[in-house]
């Protein structure tokens, strides 16, 4: 499934432009991002690596406008989230963002398929298209026919993130940003869930952002960049050629 062009020629991606994030710590404050700048084009795969505490969860949340910045600039397509009041921030999230979390967030009570028909439902679609659409899109992560019918407990970790994956692809997002995805997979299924995300980020023309611990996985991104101490480190925002 490829995205529409029209959809595609509006999109300029991601670009975080001299962020700095403190958190409470005591008297004092922690610097979490410390004037981080960043772009992510539509159709590029960025993996963010570094150790523990770097930030990068930090900056996974800024990028989503979960977390505001004290200083510089969130722009998603251009807009600069910071000039939105949280209403608007909601609606640009909800239209621009798709998130796909470490931790499987699906609901336990709901089949595959149902689980991207809530937010259709949300948005008051059409049910009988939006139940097509999930279909589509559940196949075209690799969950086919009766597996789409399953819910959480009866689908392995892997397919429980492929689930994950597709119903952050149901709003057609132009930024996907997306935490340790294979943190609870083995290698083999670890991988799959990576190429699966590099063949989406292309079809769907997403900018995609995967924060991620698993060096093993860096080879089948465009571009690395690492974290330390809050910052990118010097040149990574030129990347990695691997
Ligand atoms: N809510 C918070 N309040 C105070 N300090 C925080 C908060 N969240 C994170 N921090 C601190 O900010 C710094 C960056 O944390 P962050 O979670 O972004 O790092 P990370 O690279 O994602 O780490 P990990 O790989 O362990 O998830 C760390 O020093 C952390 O202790």
């Amino acid at each position: 499934m490829t995205a529409t062009l029209s959809a595609v020629s509006t999109r300029t991606g991601l670009a975080l432009r001299e962020v700095t994030l403190t958190y409470p710590d005591g008297e004092a404050r922690l610097t979490a991002l410390d004037e981080v700048s960043l772009t992510v084009a539509p159709g590029e795969f960025l993996a963010v690596a570094g150790p523990s505490g770097s930030g990068k969860s930090s900056l996974l949340a800024v990028a989503a406008t979960l977390l505001t910045p004290d200083r510089g600039q969130v722009l998603i397509d251009g807009q600069d989230t910071g000039a939105l009041s949280p209403r608007e921030r909601t609606a640009l999230r909800r239209e621009k963002l798709g998130i796909v979390f470490q931790q499987s967030n699906l609901l336990a009570s709901l089949t595959a398929v149902e689980q991207l028909l809530v937010l259709a439902d949300l948005r008051g679609e059409r049910p009988r298209a939006a139940r097509e659409r999930a279909a589509e899109l559940l196949a075209s992560v690799g969950l086919n026919g009766p597996k789409q019918q399953r819910r959480p407990h009866q689908l392995s970790g892997g397919e429980r993130q492929r689930v994950n994956i597709a119903r952050a692809l149901f709003g057609s997002p132009s930024v996907l940003l997306v935490d340790e995805p294979t943190s609870a997979l083995d290698h083999e299924r670890g991988t799959q869930i990576v190429e699966l995300l590099a063949a989406v980020t292309r079809d769907h023309a997403t900018a995609t952002v995967m924060v991620t611990h698993d060096r093993a996985q860096l080879d089948r991104v465009d571009r690395v960049v690492e974290m330390a101490d809050g910052r990118l480190l010097l040149g990574a925002e030129h990347g990695v050629d691997l």
